[in-house]
């Protein structure tokens, strides 16, 4: 008989700007996939590209849309990653644990989906019991019940530091994230997570939870330098795609005018954890 396969099957989630998207965000996504498999503990089935919505209000953050459409075309080749245009075709704003949260709902409603169509040893319409994440545990007497796909957060090291910026997180979403979804964090040049972790109670209780992945080919590309080479006129070439360099230029998308987008308002995170809003 074959042997099961125990390990845990995570969903990669990538938040952020991608204004635009870089090769550096693509290979986040190959990086934490080979750390991950490499523990022989996970099975990472999907990576999600979740671009944030307009009303996010970063400096020089470009319409949606054109951020939406030049991470399709990034991923076009990829049999892994995929691009959802959940937050960024909202006005407002999403909280990341609570992309999170619907991620995670995602994943549940097409798994149980699926354990209904196959049938097979379980009773017809038989669901299985959930994973944590629902306060359950899996089936085990059922020979199709395994724990749908954990979703994990995905980002670099630069994101898990603004984890400490006053008014920047709630503390409970921080806990949330690192409690009941886990980070698969990316070291990033002048970065030092593993320092951050040991400052902070509630990021050390949860360290299991937190995988911090070294990228020894170093390469500080940002999506802040590609613009700025674009108003400068200089060549981005090889640091994104040449599909989205396509796109950047058909579009006239980075200049010096879209750089002032946004220029004077506060960030949205900021606005709505700020003890006085406005
Ligand atoms: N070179 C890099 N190394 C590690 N992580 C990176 C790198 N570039 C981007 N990331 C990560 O990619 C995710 C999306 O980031 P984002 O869209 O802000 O890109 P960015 O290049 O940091 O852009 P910007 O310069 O506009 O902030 C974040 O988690 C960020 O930390
Ligand atoms: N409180 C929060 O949930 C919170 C705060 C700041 C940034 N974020 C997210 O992190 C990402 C940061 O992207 P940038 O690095 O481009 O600013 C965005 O997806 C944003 O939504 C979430
Ligand atoms: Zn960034």
């Amino acid at each position: 008989m074959e042997k099961s396969d125990s390990r845990m099957e995570v969903v990669l989630l990538a938040t952020g700007s991608f204004n635009p998207i870089t090769v550096m965000h693509l290979r986040l996504f190959e990086l934490a996939r080979d750390y991950l498999q490499g523990t022989g503990k996970y099975k990472v089935v999907k990576g999600i590209i979740s671009p944030v919505s307009d009303g996010y209000k970063k400096k020089g953050l470009v319409e949606g849309c054109h951020r939406l459409a030049m991470a399709q075309l990034a991923t076009e080749n990829s049999d892994w990653i995929e691009v959802d245009p959940w937050e960024c075709s909202k006005k407002e704003w999403t909280e990341t644990a609570l992309a999170l949260r619907h991620y995670q709902q995602q994943q549940i409603s097409t798994d149980n989906g699926e354990i209904r169509e196959k049938k097979s040893g379980c009773r017809k319409g038989q669901k299985r019991k959930r994973n944590h994440i629902c306060q359950d545990v899996p089936d085990y007497n059922c020979p199709e019940s395994k724990a749908p796909p954990q979703v994990k957060l995905l980002c670099g090291a630069d994101i898990l530091e603004s984890l400490g910026v006053p008014n920047l997180w709630k503390p409970e979403h921080v806990n949330e994230i690192v409690s009941s979804f886990g980070l698969v964090c990316i070291t990033r040049m002048g970065s030092n997570a593993q320092k951050f972790i040991y400052e902070s109670d509630v990021l050390w209780k949860h360290r299991h939870n937190i995988h911090l992945v070294e990228e020894w080919i170093t390469n500080d590309i940002s999506s802040t330098k590609v613009r700025r080479a674009l108003r400068r006129g200089m060549s981005v070439r090889y640091l994104v795609p040449d599909s989205v360099l396509d796109y950047i230029k058909k579009h006239d998308l980075y200049n010096e005018e879209s750089e002032e987008k946004n220029s004077g308002l506060t960030l949205e995170p900021f606005l709505r954890n700020s003890e006085n809003p406005q």
